[in-house]
């Protein structure tokens, strides 16, 4: 009996241990060996990259650089050098390793390819085996679902079809007048906060301006149920706030599923959302047809062969999407558009004096802003120098080649936009200068390869709201001009920092007077 017992007691200890030598070879694998082996794949091809550290990748290093390197002011708001401000690592590992070199995230494996040719293949390859990066899918995936945006292979292409003709040009003029309405909104209250400082206020502009994009995308998505629509927006947020906190992934497996409070603030979010955005289209079946982008997702679903309940997440998934992919980017770019016109005084006088010229006191309509060419020159010359999305980040899912070089399955490749911005070879000598006059003969004026210019992406996954985009800061932009003249506060502090989007650290301040 006690034979048996002491058997028995010692069958437990090999089984836990077996199970934690079990778990520990997982964890290893996931951590370290895998990188490892695509590393060595890229090593045999005579590419290589700094060392990474165990487990942590390159992280710390990282975080070394950058303590040691980003001043809060990292350069002149008009001469942007801020590229090595925000990865003050990649300078230093171009220049040793070349423009195509390997470093690790975590337990990922990143190429990082600035080689003009290799990006052009990279950005325009069509395969469905090259897509968003799996890590990203499931960070985002996991707050957003499975909409276009997050998601890969035929499911995306499929999105992508039936979404695509809602944001096309002749959809897009049917939202002007909604993107009119959202602008006098913020004009409004600018003339409010003005008046009631006895002429010149000192605005903080940043939260006026995102009210503006999540006001628009409210009303395109949601139609006559909009305020439903801006209750998501503020859902939507918060939850974008929480992935933003963490910052860069430690790579630990299963670290997103863990009850942690951040997690559960994330999912009772994402739970609100879903539940807010079934009602809306429980309500739009009741109450009949609008002519809304909600709507046209709906049609779009109800017209393919997803089943029922493929039906209801694809709606909720896509809102949620479009959601995120187009208010933060469009608010933060007008923010950067109208930072660099109050840095630049004479820029802003001449484009004034176009929108003054052109609309003669009316809120612009489509035909006005297609005349604006300095407008649009301010506007393509500011997405050059702050992109919002500053990395196209794709993921190998087989064994690929691009130019003479082999990417293994597995491995992530980043593009990173703001380095192909300002490269001298491209933009001549004054890359890092604001000056839209470059831009007087489109992109192929402005720089000797063109396809260097992506600040809305390039190939087969280019953002799908460029033109809303587009209408949302022309129209904006130029009655804000016409309204309003407006110089950098003194208490602006410059400093881009790096979080979903490239966001002014501590926002953008402006001292606004009545015209
Ligand atoms: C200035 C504003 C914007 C900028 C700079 C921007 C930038 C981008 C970029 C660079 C991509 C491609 C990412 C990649 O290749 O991995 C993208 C994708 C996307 N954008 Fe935008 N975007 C903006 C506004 C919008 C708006 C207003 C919407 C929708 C209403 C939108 C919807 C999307 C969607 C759905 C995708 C995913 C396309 C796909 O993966 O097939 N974007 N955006």
């Amino acid at each position: 009996m006690e034979y048996q017992l002491i058997l028995s007691q010692k069958a437990l200890i090999t089984i836990v241990l077996v199970g934690i030598l079990g778990l520990l070879f997982r964890l290893y694998r996931a951590l370290v060996a895998n990188p490892e082996k695509l590393r060595s794949a890229l090593r045999k091809q005579g590419i290589s990259g700094p060392p990474p550290t165990l487990l942590l990748g390159n992280l710390l290093e990282i975080k070394k650089a950058r303590a040691a390197k980003a001043p809060p002011l990292c350069c002149a708001p008009t001469q942007h050098n801020c590229a090595n401000a925000l990865f003050p690592f990649f300078e230093p590992w171009q220049k040793k390793y070349g423009d195509v070199f390997m470093f690790s995230l975590g337990n990922k494996l990143i190429l990082h390819v600035t080689q003009h040719d290799m990006v052009r293949e990279i950005t325009t390859c069509t395969s469905l085996d090259f897509g968003k990066p799996s890590y990203q899918v499931k960070e985002m995936g996991s707050l957003l679902g499975n909409g276009v945006l997050t998601s890969n292979g035929t499911h995306w292409a499929h999105q992508r079809k039936i979404i695509a003709p809602e944001l096309y040009q002749e959809k897009v003029k049917g939202m002007i007048k909604l993107i009119q309405e959202s602008t006098m909104t913020l004009i409004d209250s600018w003339n409010s906060i003005i008046e009631a400082k006895g002429g010149i206020a000192d605005i903080k502009i940043d939260q006026h301006l995102r009210s503006f994009s999540g006001d628009v995308i409210s009303k395109a998505c949601f139609g006559s149920n909009y305020s439903r629509g801006e209750e998501i927006f503020f859902k939507l947020r918060a939850l974008q706030e929480s992935v933003s906190k963490k910052g860069l992934s430690l790579g630990i497996p299963g670290m997103r599923y863990l009850p942690t409070k951040s997690n559960r603030e994330a999912w009772a979010l994402e739970r609100d959302v879903k539940a807010i955005i079934l009602k809306v289209v429980k309500e739009r079946n009741e109450s009949g047809y609008e002519k809304d982008l909600l709507q046209m997702i709906l049609e779009g679903a109800k017209n393919s062969d997803l089943s029922p309940d493929s039906i209801d997440q694809f709606i909720v998934d896509n809102c949620r999407n479009i959601y995120l992919a187009g208010y933060e980017t469009t608010a933060v770019a007008a923010t950067w558009c109208l930072m660099l016109l109050a840095a630049n005084p004479e820029w802003q006088e001449r484009a004034r004096a176009e929108v003054l010229d052109s609309c003669e006191g009316q809120v612009p309509d489509g035909d006005m802003i297609r005349k604006m060419k300095l407008l649009s020159m301010v506007i393509n010359e500011s997405l050059r120098l702050y992109p919002p999305v500053a990395i196209i980040s794709r993921e190998a899912f087989k064994d690929m080649k691009f130019g003479d070089i082999y990417i293994p399955k597995g491995a992530n490749v980043w593009t990173f936009v703001l380095t192909l911005h300002t490269d001298p070879e491209g933009w001549g000598a004054d890359s890092y200068q604001f000056n839209p006059d470059r831009f007087a003969n489109g992109v192929t004026g402005a720089c000797k390869i063109p396809y260097l210019y992506m600040p809305f992406g390039v190939g087969p996954r280019v953002c799908l709201g460029q033109n809303l985009a587009l209408v949302e800061l022309k129209i904006l932009i130029s009655v804000i001009l016409s309204n309003f003249s407006f110089a950098l506060s003194p208490t602006y502090l410059h400093s881009p920092a790096l979080r979903l989007v490239i966001e002014p650290e501590h926002g953008v301040n402006l001292n606004v007077k009545k015209l």
